[in-house]
């Protein structure tokens, strides 16, 4: 008994010698090194992160500069933080890129997110075909003149909940991190399907137990299911891509988890194809001379259909002549409604954050309200008056500067290159943060400071990504800038938003995306 102990002590021993000399072998003997922390075995620098890889990484910026090498577990990743090192990331042709990809973890190619939808999907043909039908639904113009419309609708829903709580307890505190989400949720979801989400109202109900608004009561229990799930599927794109398929399948408490994961994705897709058959049926009954409502389910329908709603000047692509399959469109309003909510719903909030702290930036922002929306605050909001708003914009960038809401992205190069002068094979793995971007002092001087007036002259290229850059970049990232504009435009023409704890910090936490914990304000009409 003894001697096979022994025995299998030692192999155990051998086994471990070899991956450690296998391991180092590799570090040492790795093509174009470059600094950076100095890996252990199976790990790399997983010790070091301690949750927040984005913290992590600009502090070893500041030790070893804008390009460095960082390993995670046995995977090297080249670390890209300033504009001139990720030039070539950024070149936004996709003919020319030579970065059309997205690093997916063995969990995401496992689960076929790399091969549907977008975010995710390097599947060149499949993503390619996707990219250009939701680029087309998302610059029709009669969208976009009904979205206006419905994120006005919207926020009055929103502001009448507040005022009855106001009515109720005059002085209340509000968390905008709570607010802001509903809001985006119920956006995202009208503007995606035509159908309301009622995750503000749900709220309200909850936050006022003794003042019920009338929701029809299976849409409150889908919606508020609907938005947990929203919320477990993100927490679960970290699990994935940051636990290995053998953990993940295999190890106890992870496999439940996995399963959970699983299972709470096949739920909304589940959703959304009933959305799509109770569609495809109504668009059927109605007659072709009657206009479909521009949302983006039925936009996806039709394209390339008799009935689609208006041809989009230019696009000649023959790979794009085809209708989608209800399996595209699933997975495809699927990334969208992920994508779009927590994204726009935590930079609305960080903004209503940073206004809070520095009252000479938000009079400013009132005086610009003032000037160009005139006095009659019945009036909405037109799409023209967006533009208008230099001072607003300029705010929420430098908010987006600040706290990046994707801070970083993972791109793959698809064949060798020379990248910061540096060989790299085809294949490599570039951790590109926005956060350093943006923070870099040789483009950002005095970058500490929050001061939107940087950005109301032009800036250097490529030195401020919040949406990304390159073939991936954010499809939605006029819609994103309208939603939040239009929603920060219709509360600061009539309200004054202080922090109710005026030393308050931002609160930020990095997930998948950095999100707001909490916002408490008091919001008060303004005197003017
Ligand atoms: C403030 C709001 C938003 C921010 C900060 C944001 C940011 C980003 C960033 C940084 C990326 C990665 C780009 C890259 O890899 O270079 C991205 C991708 C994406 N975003 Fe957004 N986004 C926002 C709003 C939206 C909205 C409203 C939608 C949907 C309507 C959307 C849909 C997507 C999709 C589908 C992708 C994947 C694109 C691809 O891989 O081809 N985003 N976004």
């Amino acid at each position: 008994m003894n001697a096979i102990i022994t025995d299998v002590a030692y192999l155990l021993t051998a086994c471990a010698v070899t991956y450690v000399a296998h391991y180092y072998y590799k570090y040492f003997t790795r093509e174009s090194p470059l600094p950076g922390p100095f890996p252990l075995p199976l790990i790399g620098s997983l010790h070091k992160i301690h949750g927040n890889i984005d913290k992590y990484c600009t502090s070893c910026q500041k030790k070893y500069g804008d390009m460095f090498e960082l390993w995670i577990c046995s995977q090297r990743l080249i670390f890209l933080g300033n504009a001139e090192v990720n030039e070539k990331l950024f070149v936004g042709s996709l003919s020319k890129s030579n970065f059309t990809k997205r690093s997916v973890s063995e969990n995401f190619e496992a689960l076929g997110f790399s091969r549907i939808g977008l975010v995710f999907n390097n599947d060149s043909s499949s993503w390619n075909y996707n990219r250009k039908l939701i680029e087309q639904a998302l610059m029709k113009p009669s969208f976009l003149r009904n979205l206006m419309d419905d994120i006005q609708c919207i926020y009055e829903e929103m502001e009448g909940y507040w005022k009855i709580i106001e009515s109720k307890e005059p002085g209340a505190v509000h968390d905008m991190a709570d607010w802001c989400i509903r809001f985006t949720t119920d956006i995202t979801f009208y503007m995606s399907t035509s159908k309301h989400a009622y995750c503000m109202a749900s709220y309200f109900n909850k936050v006022v137990p003794d003042h019920k608004i009338n929701v029809p009561g299976d849409a409150v229990n889908e919606s508020e299911e609907f938005a947990s799930r929203t919320q477990t599927y993100i927490d679960s794109l970290n699990f994935w891509y940051f636990w290995s398929p053998f953990t993940v399948n295999y190890i106890p408490g992870f496999s439940y988890m996995h399963k959970k994961y699983k299972d709470n994705i096949k739920w909304l897709y589940d959703r959304i194809y009933k959305l799509i058959y109770a569609r495809r049926a109504e668009i059927k009954k109605i007659s072709e001379d009657v206009p479909l409502r521009p949302d983006i389910l039925t936009l996806f329908i039709t394209a390339n259909t008799e009935r689609e709603l208006e041809k989009v000047k230019g696009v000649t692509n023959r790979e794009t002549l085809r209708p989608m399959t209800d399996d595209e469109i699933c997975y495809n309003i699927f990334d969208i409604t992920e994508a779009g909510i927590d994204t726009a719903a935590n930079a609305m909030c960080f903004t209503i954050y940073f206004l809070s702290k520095y009252p000479e930036h938000k009079q400013k922002v009132h005086e610009e309200l003032d000037s160009v929306l005139g006095p009659n605050h019945d009036r909405r909001i037109a799409y023209e008056d967006l533009d208008k708003l230099q001072y607003l914009e300029a705010v929420i960038k430098e908010s987006l500067r600040h706290i990046p809401i994707i801070p970083f992205a993972f791109k793959i190069s698809d064949k060798d290159d020379f990248i910061g002068g540096k060989f790299f094979r085809g294949g490599q793995v570039f951790f590109v943060s926005f956060s350093g971007i943006h923070n870099n002092k040789k483009d950002w001087p005095d970058t500490e400071k929050f001061d939107p007036t940087r950005f109301l002259n032009p800036i250097g290229k490529n030195t401020f990504l919040p949406f990304g850059g390159g073939p991936r970049i954010c499809p939605g990232r006029h819609i994103g800038m309208m939603e939040i504009k239009t929603f920060l435009a219709s509360v600061y023409r009539k309200f004054d938003v202080n922090l109710a704890d005026p030393n308050a910090p931002a609160n930020e936490e990095l997930g998948f995306v950095n999100h707001c914990k909490k916002c408490e304000v008091r919001i008060t009409p303004r005197n003017c």
